[in-house]
């Protein structure tokens, strides 16, 4: 290490490298190119620039060449290895000195305002968790954890969902980042941020709700043009006007999609009151979580899994104190909910019910399956209590017939929670509209401070077994072709392979197709769970997946299971704190969502996690893969590929 930096300032500033590049002159074009092309004269472009690296274009203007001659001079450099260059996406190519590559910590930040990209290379925790309060990270290039490029982009739902009190605070944060003021950037953010804070609900004294414009104009122009009489149901004044009570949610979707989402400030239900305590410590940044939420009385956690966004959501029912409707996907998650409660609050067991398909009960603290919740014969749920929040577990789970229902949902406090605040399906505006803004902790910050652990993911590429298994691929069509790669048998000497490699950990293996689950299963003699296994079954399996093998209870309770082969079914939301190793076996068509999601089973506090992702090589699985590894290096987690030999 002091051997590199100590060649970097001789070098640099001392004859004998200024003699080495004059050697490389006649290479260079014409005239002077070469000299002014020093690596001395590009570091002083670079310096002129503020900025650590530099494009074709801005080496020109500094040396007063043409841009095609900086371009072949840079080439030159290129080629001699004193510089390095950073493809961003196509265009402009930016240079820096290769020497500072070799400074693993050294980050590169550069700007492109026009198109609202931020690229940074090698970035430090902290920029990253500043980077992403308010753009999203759209891709990263190179694999090599210290050649990383970060590509962000800054959309307009982003500044709309910047967790800053203010617009100077969000600026603050960009220039911290950013290398120097983008004047023309700056004036767009605080535009996107004006935005969503011009139009306002709120409740009257008289007990209706109002809806006011930041300007006439703002009213005439784009509420007029978006919303009609099933909305609006009289004008008020030239600002303002009385919106029709159900249609709270219309409203606030019409003006999200008009680029004008609004801000909500009406009193809300807090329903009959609840006794509940919460009983465990909050961490600094579950606090502000609440605290947000209660000052806005409607928000999403967003946070990785495992980062503590249920015990948030006990303190917050706790804070509002009034009788509570969870929403969940499965029946599963309601009893791990149930145990939740108990287990981080005073709350006492009777006031929880479980309202589901096996059982019915309604109670002041009642969850729910998002699909019983949104049948109409189950409108009791809704109607029978007074409540005041609904807590949306999994948010972006959320099925059409819970929209319709959401008049009334739009009379309560609402909480939403998730890991994903990325939907292909488009339904952020949804989930934005109908529950509120997004409560972020950033990744990086949990990351860092150890509470949820990164996982490292690894792309296998298996070969086909044989030639034949080849043939009949490359002669399958549509379906039968991804059934092919999916249940390519050599995949199961591959996970035989995993898990004696990481014998002392315990596992979980994700597949699609049932008999490809079953094949796995009795290959390796482990249990598997599917949508036909009972729940009776699934609990039990669990339940001895989480005992502990090396505990006392060891001798006592021999049965316990150390592999779990599970199919879609076990994909979300089960409680596996655990699983240390997951191998997504097959699954590769589902979507970004689930790579995130089964990733993310893995990602605890407790233990290191492992992902292998199997894609058999030379299928369409290898594309598939690569796209979802992308989402979750997106995340900025560490994605690696490796060819398994054939
Ligand atoms: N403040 C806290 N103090 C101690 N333990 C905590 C705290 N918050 C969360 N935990 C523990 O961390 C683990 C994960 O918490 P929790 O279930 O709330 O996370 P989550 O974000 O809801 O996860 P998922 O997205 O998977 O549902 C649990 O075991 C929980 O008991």
């Amino acid at each position: 290490m002091t051997d590199d930096s100590g060649d970097l300032p001789g070098g640099d500033d001392t004859g004998p490298a200024a003699g080495d590049d004059s050697g490389g002159g006649p290479d260079s074009p014409d005239d002077t190119a070469g000299e002014e092309l020093s690596l001395d004269r590009f570091h002083e472009a670079l310096e002129a620039e503020e900025r650590p690296v530099a494009t074709a274009s801005e080496v020109a203007r500094r040396l007063g060449s043409t841009q095609a001659a900086a371009r072949d001079a840079l080439a030159a450099l290129v080629d001699r290895g004193d510089v390095d260059r950073l493809d961003v996406e196509s265009d402009p190519v930016v240079f820096y000195p290769t020497d500072w590559g070799r400074l693993a910590t050294r980050e590169r930040v550069v700007a492109f305002p026009d198109r609202r990209e931020i690229v940074v290379d090698r970035p430090t925790q902290f920029t990253r968790a500043r980077l992403s309060q308010f753009a999203h990270l759209v891709d990263t290039t190179g694999t090599e954890p210290g050649t990383r490029g970060y590509l962000y982009r800054i959309r307009q739902e982003d500044v709309w969902a910047a967790p800053f009190e203010d617009a100077d605070g969000l600026i603050a944060s960009l220039r911290s980042v950013l290398p120097r003021r983008f004047d023309h950037l700056e004036e767009w953010v605080r535009d996107q941020w004006r935005r969503a804070h011009r139009f306002r609900l709120y409740t009257h004294e008289d007990g209706y709700v109002v809806l006011r414009a930041a300007s006439e104009s703002l009213m005439g122009n784009v509420a007029d043009q978006h919303l009609d009489d099933d909305h609006l149901r009289a004008p008020i004044s030239e600002t303002e006007a009385w919106v029709n009570e159900d249609a709270v949610a219309a409203v606030k979707r019409a003006l999200y999609d008009a680029g004008y989402p609004v801000e909500d400030d009406r009193d809300l239900d807090v329903g009959d009151p609840v006794d509940v305590d919460l009983t465990t410590d909050l961490r600094p940044y579950q606090e502000t979580w609440v605290e947000t939420f209660l000052d806005a009385r409607s928000g999403v956690y967003v946070g990785p899994p495992g980062s503590g966004k249920t015990v948030a959501a006990i303190a917050t029912i706790a804070a509002v104190g009034g009788e509570t409707l969870i929403l969940v996907p499965s029946r599963e998650l309601a009893g791990q909910w149930r145990e939740e409660l108990l287990e981080h609050s005073t709350i006492d067991p009777a006031d929880i019910g479980l309202y589901h398909g096996g059982q019915k009960e309604i109670r002041p603290v009642t969850i729910a399956t998002y699909q019983i919740a949104g049948m109409d014969r189950h409108r009791a749920l809704f109607d029978s209590r007074k409540w005041g929040l609904i807590c949306f577990d999994e948010a972006h789970h959320i099925t059409a017939p819970i929209f319709s229902q959401s008049a009334e949902l739009q009379a309560k406090h609402r909480l939403g929670l998730s890991a994903t605040p990325v939907r292909e399906t488009g339904s952020e505006e949804e989930i934005y509209t109908l529950i509120g803004r997004p409560i972020g902790a950033d990744w990086d910050a949990l990351f860092e401070a150890g509470f949820v652990q990164e996982p490292e993911v690894e792309i296998r590429y298996v070969p086909w077994r044989d030639e034949m298994a080849r043939n009949e691929y490359a002669s399958a069509d549509g379906r039968e072709r991804r059934r092919l790669a999916a249940e390519n048998p050599a995949k199961i000497e591959e996970i035989r392979y995993l898990l004696a490699a990481h014998r002392d950990k315990k596992a979980l293996v994700f597949i699609e197709y049932l008999d490809q689950g079953e094949a796995i299963a009795d290959a390796l003699g482990v249990p598997f769970i599917s949508g036909e296994t009972p729940h009776r079954d699934r609990r039990e399996f669990f339940r001895r997946f989480r005992e502990d093998g090396d505990g006392p209870s060891a001798d006592r309770d021999r049965d316990d299971v150390d592999t779990l082969v599970v199919s879609r079914v076990g994909d979300e939301g089960i409680d596996l704190p655990n699983a240390e190793l997951a191998i997504v076996a097959s699954g590769l068509g589902g979507s970004r969502r689930q790579g995130s999601q089964r990733a993310g089973r893995t990602m605890r506090p407790a233990g290191s996690a492992l992902v292998y992702v199997l894609a058999t090589r030379g299928s369409s699985e290898e594309e598939f893969a690569q796209r979802q590894m992308r989402h979750l290096a997106r995340k900025g987690i560490r994605v690696r590929e490796t060819n398994v030999a054939e």
